[in-house]
């Protein structure tokens, strides 16, 4: 399947190298906001790329500015529902529906098989946490800057940050602290604040981003480095591991572990196994094919 089945107005599709492919927010005059297409489209695009025996591994970047303002504030649909007279349990009922779909948008992000390797530069607010939330990897410039902006504009979180960041950060009073406060957190607060505090505040950032690049051009450079590695792999090995990852994080130790053996005492049975493990002993590149 070729990057020319992948035609949206908000999103960019590109296959930078084999098996990896590039998925660019791509509405830089607008700071990618995250408008009624792109809602749609991210859900498309995502679902596509998890049915795409051609792709292994996505980066997903912002062009232009910033990597994403957030939730588009001039093309917010159910407006419309919200300020009609309709009887208040159907444009409840409507809303619910509405936000589903939204939901829906970031969780296709986390349903997609293939890792997905985020890289944000300098701007990363409200919906973008929603966004990167939903990702397996998370690189960031050391000049970004993200904001869980929810509360500023009158609402709790509802598409992910809620439920996915506080197992991220995996410390519940920052994580309280950045969803009630709407505070900027910067990648360089460090700088700010004095060297004595680097330590503390750059492990803030290594809880959510498992890499700091200097800048733009390096991190995506990085990214696409680990996503031809994990490209390199088993994609039977590699899937597997993000399925029962995500399973696990939703489980008891005992029920991750369960499911993990049903899953394996299928997949332990792949031609991939004996193919890596030949490879591993002979010291050469095993060729996987196609999932
Ligand atoms: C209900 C569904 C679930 C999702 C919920 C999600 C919620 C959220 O995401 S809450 C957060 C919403 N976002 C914001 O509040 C950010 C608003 N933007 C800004 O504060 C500034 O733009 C920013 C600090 C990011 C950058 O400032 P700068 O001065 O550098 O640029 P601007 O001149 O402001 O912006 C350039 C053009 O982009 C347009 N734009 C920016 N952000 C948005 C946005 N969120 N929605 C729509 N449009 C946006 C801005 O209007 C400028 O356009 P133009 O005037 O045509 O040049």
């Amino acid at each position: 399947m070729s990057s020319s089945n992948y035609q949206f107005e908000t999103l960019k599709v590109t296959r930078p190298k084999e098996n990896v492919v590039h998925v660019e927010l791509n509405r830089p005059q607008k700071l990618n906001a995250m408008n009624q297409a792109f809602w749609r489209e991210c859900r498309d695009c995502f679902n596509q790329l998890s049915h795409d025996e051609d792709c292994r591994v996505i980066v997903l970047s912002g062009s232009g500015r910033v990597f994403t303002a957030g939730l588009d504030l001039m093309d917010m649909a159910d407006i419309s529902v919200m300020q009609s007279d309709m009887d208040v349990g159907r444009k409840a009922f409507h809303i619910r529906k509405s936000l589903q779909d939204y939901q829906e948008s970031f969780t296709s992000i986390e349903k997609c098989t293939k890792p997905v390797i985020a890289a944000c530069h300098n701007a990363c607010i409200g919906g973008g946490i929603d966004m990167i939330s939903a990702c397996d990897i998370r690189y960031a410039t050391n000049c970004a800057w993200f904001q869980i902006k929810e509360v500023d504009i009158g609402l709790a979180a509802d598409v992910g940050t809620l439920q996915r960041f506080p197992k991220i950060i995996g410390n519940d009073s920052l994580c309280r602290e950045l969803c009630y406060t709407a505070r900027k957190f910067f990648s360089d607060e460090a700088k700010q604040m004095g060297f004595h505090v680097m330590c503390l505040v750059c492990n803030y950032v290594y809880l959510i981003f498992s890499r700091v690049f200097a800048d733009k051009d390096s991190m995506m450079e990085g990214a696409l480095e680990t996503a031809s590695i994990i490209a390199s792999k088993s994609p039977v090995a590699v899937q597997g591991s993000k399925v029962n990852l995500i399973y696990s994080r939703d489980h008891s130790v005992k029920e991750g572990l369960d499911y993990m053996a049903a899953w394996n005492q299928g997949m332990l049975q792949s031609e991939d196994v004996m193919k890596a493990a030949m490879a591993g002993m002979q010291k050469t590149q095993a060729v996987f094919s196609k999932l």
